[in-house]
């Protein structure tokens, strides 16, 4: 199973788009399709065995558009249909002046001396529409021939019908205009009205090529962030290098001023960085021999080596990049109802038309009146701008959040976001920082013959595999009593999640993790010089200090006890209240022990706890709440939180956390500020909003235009919709949601309201 982003070309409407999705998905081995308008692309998730690449391409060629790989590069291409776009606008734009120009006089029922009468020829006139209906506007005609090639229509029909239902009408009445004397009518011409039709859809498609790529213009800005070169030392010697080739383990050298080229660890040196660009922190920070730096990011003060961990695809940029263009080709699922709308929609308008028609012609045998109400019914009705309306807010929204270092990997999840009701947070790594430090160590059996020293080496052994906070935390506590790196390799490593760690050090069997968990191993919790008493006493004080508690056990036996703190991050306390005003409840969710629990939740105003939580119990508390008839979101940093943020309706990940935990979510907080779940509610509100404004900029010209474009009015007030005026309404419609859309663009999160 792989997935797989393909290109396309030759869309011109919402309609191509379900076209297109419907031919992939009928090649075997293509079990799903997402066609995006608005970025032309395709997002297929197929069997290569069974449905091999070109297949699919053929399939969509068959259709009558074009599929291919991004790597194709595609911006030659885009630019000569930019151009050839342009093109016909101009001429398209010049013919349509020049007719309105010169039928102002019949327009307006003014004598107006200024208009040379010879411009409203019709010989003229037909002379100069033709090639606006047929060159600039070819592409209706073919996109409506597509369509009718596959027995459906789309918007492409309506203008190309609309067209040229008036365009043929004016040619009769310019080449047989005795035809029309004979039955007592005037042999009026529309050339102008099917000429500023086909320029106004067009420019509208010019303003939406436009759109899409001042949308997709924060992908390229955070593309465009990274270096070019890095500078390596190789061989002892410093060379500068495209940053392509940076090999993992490579060092880096970075002066003060200069872009950091790929991801890794500091070795040598301190500085402080601007990661404003990735996590939309903006204070700088500092950055000491062994802390991680990001590439892209911006090395202020100082000069530092670094030794490259991730490079290429790898690294978190191209990972950010990548993960945003998966949201921005998702659809929403109010997307997939404006699908079906336009699908229905147009075999519904094509009944209308036929429908005015007939009954204008049957009632008054009017063949001018019946052809210029069936003429405005089907331009105004066209439904190009209901096809525009979810995408471009999706994509400026998701670009948006990018900005603000809230990754949305779907846009599913940017519209449930704004629907959270209760809203579940981690104890640690989320609400603190996830960097915690020995406080206190007791050795059972004290200090004699450094014994201490001897524990602290075992225990760091162990916790040196583990990925958890508190391991590291031992590690470093282990390294300030003066234990060397690098530490031996345990045998028989094993996590328990939710428990602790265990492993074999030079022939002994160490166990570190709860009391509940050794407990539960028939392990007894006394020791031989403090009594069993003193040491669930001494526990029991540090954890209403908020402070974790791991034991140690050496074969089986209780040897040691830390205590663990870890600081509340400087915003939990202030987001926990916003949320709680927001009008969410808030509960706090961890694998800790209930007595440090209940301390941290107190510090931060939560009143919900559960405590003492396994991994697998975490994703049923989530469960829980979605019970209680709650949208629930969940937020959290660990490999135990994995599970629950799956689970979740809105899984948060904390970008600082595990990889794990940003898989199994759907929104990542890069900088790991709680503050982000406030700014990505709102963003999803701002984004709803925005689609729901658009859903109605794209319909209310055509709810409200039918009627009158069918002549409703005509017997009451003898008004009658200008064909011309019809499509003027429909290109605006267009230009007003690509305009609402980006008005999306202001969106700035609110923190602290
Ligand atoms: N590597 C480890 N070393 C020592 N103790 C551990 C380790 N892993 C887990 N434990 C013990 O298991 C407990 C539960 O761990 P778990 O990872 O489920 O939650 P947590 O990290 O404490 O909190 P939260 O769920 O808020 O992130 C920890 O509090 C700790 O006592
Ligand atoms: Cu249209
Ligand atoms: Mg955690």
């Amino acid at each position: 199973m792989e997935t797989l982003t393909l290109k396309l070309q030759g869309m011109s409407c919402a309609a191509c788009a379900k076209r297109i999705e419907t031919v992939i998905q009928s090649v075997p081995g293509v079990l799903e399709c997402s066609v995006n308008f608005g970025l032309e692309q395709a997002s297929v998730r197929y069997k290569p065995q069974t449905a091999p690449l070109e297949t699919i391409q053929k399939a969509v060629a068959k259709a009558g558009y074009r599929a291919y790989l991004e790597e194709q590069d595609d911006t030659e291409s885009d630019r000569a249909a930019t151009l050839s776009l342009k093109r016909r606008l101009i001429f398209g734009g010049v013919v349509s002046l020049i007719l309105v120009f010169g039928g102002l006089p019949m327009m307006t029922g003014l004598s107006l001396s200024w208009v040379p009468p010879w411009l409203h020829n019709p010989w003229l006139q037909l002379v100069l529409t033709t090639p606006v209906l047929f060159w600039v506007g070819q592409s209706f005609f073919t996109g409506a021939w597509k369509a009718l090639k596959h027995g459906s229509s789309d918007m492409n029909t309506l203008v190309a019908l609309g067209t040229s239902a008036a365009y043929f009408y004016s040619v009769i009445a310019t080449v047989f205009p005795q035809f029309f004397r004979t039955q007592g009518l005037a042999p009026d011409v529309y050339y102008e009205a099917a000429a500023v039709v086909i320029t106004l859809v067009l420019l509208g498609r010019l303003l939406e090529r436009r759109a899409r790529g001042q949308t997709s213009a924060a992908l390229r800005q955070l593309m465009g962030l990274q270096a070019k070169t890095a500078r390596v030392v190789r061989e002892g010697r410093e060379e500068d290098i495209p940053i392509e080739a940076v090999e993992i383990g490579d060092i880096i050298v970075v002066r003060p001023g200069e872009k950091i080229p790929v991801d890794g660890r500091i070795i040598e040196g301190s500085s402080l960085v601007d990661e404003a660009m990735v996590t939309g922190e903006s204070v700088p920070v500092t950055k000491e021999v062994g802390d991680e730096v990001i590439g892209a990011t911006l090395n202020k003060t100082g000069s530092f080596q670094f030794e490259a961990t991730r490079v290429g695809k790898e690294t978190v940029l191209a990972q950010i990049v990548q993960l945003v263009r998966q949201a921005q080709a998702s659809k929403a699922p109010i997307q997939r109802l404006a699908d079906r709308v336009v699908g229905i929609f147009v075999p519904i308008v094509l009944a209308i038309a036929l429908l005015t028609f007939t009954i204008w012609w049957f009632l008054t045998g009017n063949l001018t009146l019946a052809t210029i109400s069936t003429v405005g019914v089907l331009t105004i009705a066209c439904p190009c701008a209901l096809g525009l309306a979810t995408p471009t807010s999706v994509m400026v929204g998701t670009g948006k959040g990018a900005e603000n270092g809230i990754l949305i990997k779907g846009a599913d999840s940017l519209e449930l976001a704004h629907k959270i009701q209760a809203i579940i947070l981690d104890k640690t790594g989320t609400l603190t920082e996830g960097k915690p430090t020995v406080t206190d160590f007791v050795a059972v059996r004290g200090t004699e013959n450094s014994n201490e020293i001897k524990l602290l080496k075992l225990a760091a052994t162990v916790e040196n595999r583990s990925e958890h906070p508190l391991a590291e935390a031992v590690i470093n506590y282990a390294q300030k009593q003066g234990i060397e790196l690098p530490l031996p390799s345990p045998e028989g490593f094993g996590a328990i999640a939710g428990s602790g760690v265990q492993g074999n050090v030079s022939d002994r069997w160490i166990q570190i993790g709860t009391q509940q968990w050794l407990e539960g191993l028939g392990i007894a919790m006394d020791g031989t010089t403090r009594s069993r008493v003193s040491l669930l006493n001494c526990q029991k004080t540090w954890q209403e200090a908020g402070k974790t508690v791991i034991w140690l056990a050496v074969d089986g036996e209780i040897e040691g006890l830390f205590a663990i703190a870890d600081t509340l991050k400087s915003s939990s306390a202030q987001a926990v209240k916003t949320l709680q005003r927001m009008g969410l409840e808030v509960a706090m969710l961890t694998g800790d022990n209930q007595g440090v629990a209940d301390a941290i939740a107190r510090e931060v105003g939560i009143r919900r706890v559960f405590a003492q939580v396994r991994p697998d119990g975490k994703a049923a508390i989530v469960q829980r709440l979605q019970q209680e008839g709650k949208i629930v979101g969940m937020v959290g940093d660990g490999i135990n939180d994995a599970p629950a943020l799956a689970q979740a309706d809105v899984g948060i990940a904390i970008g600082t956390g595990t990889d794990v935990a940003i898989a199994a979510s759907d929104i990542t907080l890069i900088s790991g500020d709680l503050q982000g779940i406030i700014a990505a509610i709102q963003l999803s509100r701002a984004t709803m909003g925005n689609i729901r404004s658009n859903l109605f900029f794209a319909f209310i010209y055509n709810i409200a235009g039918i009627p009158i474009a069918a002549g409703i009015l005509y017997p009451i007030l003898g008004w009658l919709l200008n064909p011309a005026i019809a499509g003027a309404a429909m290109a605006f419609s267009s230009v007003s949601v690509v305009l609402n859309a980006l008005r999306l663009r202001n969106f700035k999160p609110k923190l602290f309201s």
